[in-house]
Parts: C-alpha cells; sequence; structure tokens
C-alpha cells in the first residue's frame, strides 16, 4: 500500500524559478491496485514517480508505503521497497557489464552485498529461469554486453530486474514510450503478467490514453500538480479515450493543440 498525504513538492523554493510541482496531494494506493498516471507535460506525473521512490525532496507532507513513513528515507533505504522503470531503455541498466551482471546488481537491490556472492550457481539458474520466461531467448545471451540489446530487450530484461528482487511497489514512468508498437503491447503484457504474479502497488505514467484505460486497475489525472480525476471500476470502465481528451481539454481550458499525443 501506498499511502501519501498533503504532498507538496516545490522546486527552486524562493527563487524567481520557484515552481510547485505538486501540490497538496492525497492518494491512497491499496496493495496490488494498478494506476495509471496521465497529465499534460509538466503536470507533475515525474515528480510524483520520484517523490516516491525518494529521489525528490518533498516540501511537504508524507509518503507510507505499508505501514512504514519513509517520507524522510534515502532511495537506497526505500530500494529494498520500491522499484523503477524508466522510459529510456539506456536508464536502468549498466550498457557495459553484461546482461547477467546487470541481474546480479538488480538482485542485490535493497541489500548490502557485492556482485561475488550474487553471481553463485544458485543464482545464475534463477536468472536463467526469468529471462527465459520472456521467451525472447534471452536466456542464451545471459554474457551478452547490455548495450549489444535492442530498446524492448532492455526494457523486457529491466522489468525482470526491477521484480527480481521482492519489492512492494514498482514504479513505471512511461517506460514503453520508447518502443515500437509491437514491442511496447509486449512490455506492457508482460508488465501486467508480473504484476499480477507479484502483486505488486503499482503506478505506471503514461502519454497514451488508450493505455491508461486498458491497463491497470484506476487512473489518476494530474493537473499544475493537483489530482484532477481520479476513477476505478464501473465509472473507469465506461471512459474511453475521447471521454479523457475531453476533461483534459477542460482542466486545460483550451483546445489542446496535438492530440495524437494523448491517443496514440
Ligand atoms: N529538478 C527540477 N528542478 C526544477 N524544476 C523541476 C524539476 N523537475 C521538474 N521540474 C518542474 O516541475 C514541474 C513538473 O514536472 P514533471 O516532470 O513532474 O512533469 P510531468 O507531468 O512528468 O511532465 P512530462 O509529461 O512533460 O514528463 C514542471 O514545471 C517541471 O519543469
Amino acid at each position: 500500500m501506498i499511502r501519501i498525504e498533503n504532498l507538496g513538492v516545490t522546486f527552486s523554493r524562493g527563487t524567481p524559478l520557484e515552481t510547485k510541482a505538486l501540490r497538496g496531494i492525497d492518494l491512497t494506493i491499496n496493495s496490488g491496485e494498478f494506476v495509471t498516471v496521465i497529465g499534460s507535460n509538466g503536470a507533475g506525473k515525474s515528480t510524483l514517480l520520484s517523490a516516491v521512490a525518494g529521489d525528490t525532496p518533498v516540501t511537504d507532507g508524507r509518503i507510507l508505503i505499508g505501514e512504514r513513513d519513509v517520507t524522510k528515507w534515502s532511495t537506497a533505504r526505500r530500494a529494498g521497497l520500491v522499484a523503477r522503470v524508466f522510459q529510456d531503455p539506456l536508464a536502468g541498466s549498466c550498457g557495459n557489464l553484461s546482461i547477467e551482471e546487470n541481474l546480479a546488481l538488480a538482485a542485490a537491490r535493497g541489500h548490502r552485498r557485492g556482485l561475488g556472492p550474487a553471481l553463485s550457481a544458485a543464482r545464475r539458474e534463477i536468472f536463467h529461469e526469468r529471462v527465459s520466461e520472456l521467451g525472447l531467448g534471452l536466456e542464451n545471451r545471459l554474457n551478452d554486453l547490455m548495450n549489444l540489446l535492442s530498446g524492448g530487450q532492455r526494457q523486457s530484461l529491466a522489468l525482470i530486474m526491477a521484480t527480481l528482487s521482492p519489492s512492494e511497489v514498482i514504479l513505471l514512468d512511461e517506460h514503453t514510450a520508447a518502443l515500437d508498437p509491437g514491442m511496447a503491447e509486449f512490455v506492457l503484457d508482460l508488465t501486467e503478467r508480473l504484476v499480477a504474479e507479484r502483486k505488486l502497488t503499482t503506478m505506471m505514467v503514461t502519454h497514451s490514453m488508450r493505455q491508461a484505460l486498458d491497463v491497470g486497475t484506476r487512473t489518476i489525472m494530474l493537473h499544475e500538480g493537483r489530482i484532477v480525476l481520479d476513477v476505478a471500476g464501473d465509472m473507469r470502465s465506461g471512459l474511453t479515450t475521447d471521454d479523457l481528451v475531453a476533461m483534459f481539454r477542460k482542466v486545460r481550458g483550451q483546445e489542446l493543440e496535438d492530440d495524437s499525443l494523448l491517443i496514440e
């Protein structure tokens, strides 16, 4: 469970560049719930995920994961609870390390442990098994350098890496945006399967209205640092992408210049 209470994040406070990226966010996400997060550019989506991950210090309010108040915990301390996958396939792994070494680092997330013990024979077997689940043949390439792989292969591995160590929360920041449509669909299916199997509490930022409604169990829309829509259940299943675009227009108080961004 994630409980966010009165969360505020202000960048460059007290300067002419002051930006209130999040303003009084109250949000409870139950265990196993899968929330898609939408909103126009600069709405605060990435800041919200960064605040939960511990990468962005909060100005006001608190964040609880399970019953633990993690507001003042460092990113490293939260690593045993929170996994994150970024938009850039290069961001979540080391290109000049092998697939296996990257998996070993991921397995050690949240533990004080080096690469040595992480690469035991038993672990190698687990890595082989988990990578085989992808059906991409990468289990036969565990010694290949990560930077030899395509974006889609890297994002698929990033999801395996994010779920190697037990965690409660997974944060997905437009993790399919840089992929071609076929690979994006593959990675989304994999995401849903892993989230369901591991009962992860999930937040997924997307610019695709289609994805926002098709994937997950609940959708929130941010605008200027506030939650302006929060739908689940029948209300959500009754929504169309056109409804969401209409809501965007309403909160922005203007016509969107380019709807294609939202309904890809
Ligand atoms: N490190 C930072 N320093 C200063 N301002 C920042 C920083 N990070 C984000 N901001 C500002 O905070 C606001 C929210 O940014 P954020 O990246 O969370 O939006 P977003 O909804 O993820 O947007 P996008 O869809 O464009 O990625 C924006 O005005 C942005 O310029």
